[in-house]
């Protein structure tokens, strides 16, 4: 019998929100041997085994097969794995860890807001200076791409492990290629990015292998994972919204314009509306049942929605039957 594998990122950025995530989906991870060990399980779910490892290795790992799911960046995934959709399926989104992966040059460059900018200097660059500029960066595949897409071939990569964002003041490259969140990194060395430089927005996100064993043990494992997401996601997402309206049949057909659903069959009393209602459309939610008789609306958060068909399972099982 061979265990769900879920690799979560042991260090760094995305260590913390990470364990927060599982938390706020039920889903308590412990670490048996310590700090130092790296396996680890989730309690009570034991077709379920955790594997601790850095963000760029669970890339790798998703894309190998040897861990069925993975947290880790958008960046990554596509920087380390050469046909993403072939052997990877990203089953969902997580709201942290963003990031843009952006071209960006020094400010001194005035002239050069855009790609295209940047190509005329690629050419200019080689006849003035019998050399072509250079790019540092980690993301070499992914600059790659990009620079073919906009035409760009004078250039060379330097490849950077680390202060990528120190290279052309150091004399070791042009321009760069990085991720950026809050941009004070770009700033403080005197680099802009480019109108239209931005290769990537990345955030981190759940992600299956297609190319793991998945075994009978692993599926429901994952099911057992996925239904407690999903809950969590769609709660995330959405408010109960209660009130006590005119005419119920008519609140209801009101509020579906603006995405609100009854989620169970009628409560007792025949004015009385749930709604679950999308976070954002909950004041023109309201607006609309005062105008449908309510009183008084009232708003509450939600912890979990399940449902009986869960699409992140579906999708999931399209992708690895396939
Ligand atoms: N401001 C940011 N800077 C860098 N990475 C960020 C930022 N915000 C989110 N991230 C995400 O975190 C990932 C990097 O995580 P981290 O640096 O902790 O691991 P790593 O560099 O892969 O680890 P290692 O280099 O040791 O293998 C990025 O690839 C990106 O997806
Ligand atoms: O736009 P900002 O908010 O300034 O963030 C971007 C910076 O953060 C990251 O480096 P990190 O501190 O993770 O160090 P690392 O290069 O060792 O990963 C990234 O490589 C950038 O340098
Ligand atoms: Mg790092």
């Amino acid at each position: 019998m061979s265990k769900l594998i879920i690799a979560i990122p042991s260090k760094g950025r995305l260590q913390d929100n990470t364990n927060e995530f599982f938390a706020r989906a039920g889903l308590k991870v412990t670490q048996p041997g310590g700090a130092r060990n790296y396996r680890g399980a989730i309690k009570g779910l034991d077709s379920v085994e955790i594997a601790f490892l850095s963000a760029s290795e669970i890339a790798r790992e998703l894309s190998e097969g040897s861990v069925h799911f993975g947290i880790t960046g958008l960046d990554l995934v596509h920087e380390s794995i050469a046909e993403p959709e072939q052997s990877v399926h990203v089953v969902s989104e997580l709201g942290f860890g963003s990031a843009d992966v952006v071209v960006a040059v020094p400010k001194a460059w005035i002239d050069v807001e855009t790609m295209a900018d940047l190509g005329d200097v690629a050419s200019d660059f080689r006849s003035r200076h019998g050399r072509r500029f250079r790019v540092a960066t980690k993301y070499v595949n992914l600059t790659r791409i990009f620079f073919a897409e906009h035409g760009i071939a004078d250039y060379r990569i330097v490849e950077s492990a680390g202060a990528t964002e120190g290279a052309p003041a150091a004399g070791s490259a042009e321009l760069i290629v990085d991720i950026t969140t809050t941009g004070s990194t770009l700033q403080a060395n005197n680099l802009k990015v480019l109108s239209d430089g931005v290769m990537l927005k990345s955030q981190a996100h759940l992600v299956a292998s297609r190319n793991a064993d998945w075994s009978p043990t692993a599926l429901a494992g994952a099911k057992a994972v996925l239904d407690r997401v999903a809950a969590e996601e769609h709660a995330r997402g959405a408010k109960l919204v209660k009130a006590s309206v005119r005419d119920r049949t008519s609140a209801l057909r009101a509020v579906s314009r603006i995405g609100a659903i009854q989620p169970y069959s009628a409560t007792p009393d025949s004015h009385l509306l749930h709604l679950l209602c999308p976070k954002e459309a909950v004041a023109e939610c309201a607006r609309v049942l005062i105008e449908e008789g309510a009183e008084t609306v009232t708003v509450e958060t939600l912890d979990y929605v399940f449902f009986k068909e869960n699409r992140l399972v579906k999708a999931l099982m399209d992708k690895i039957a396939a």
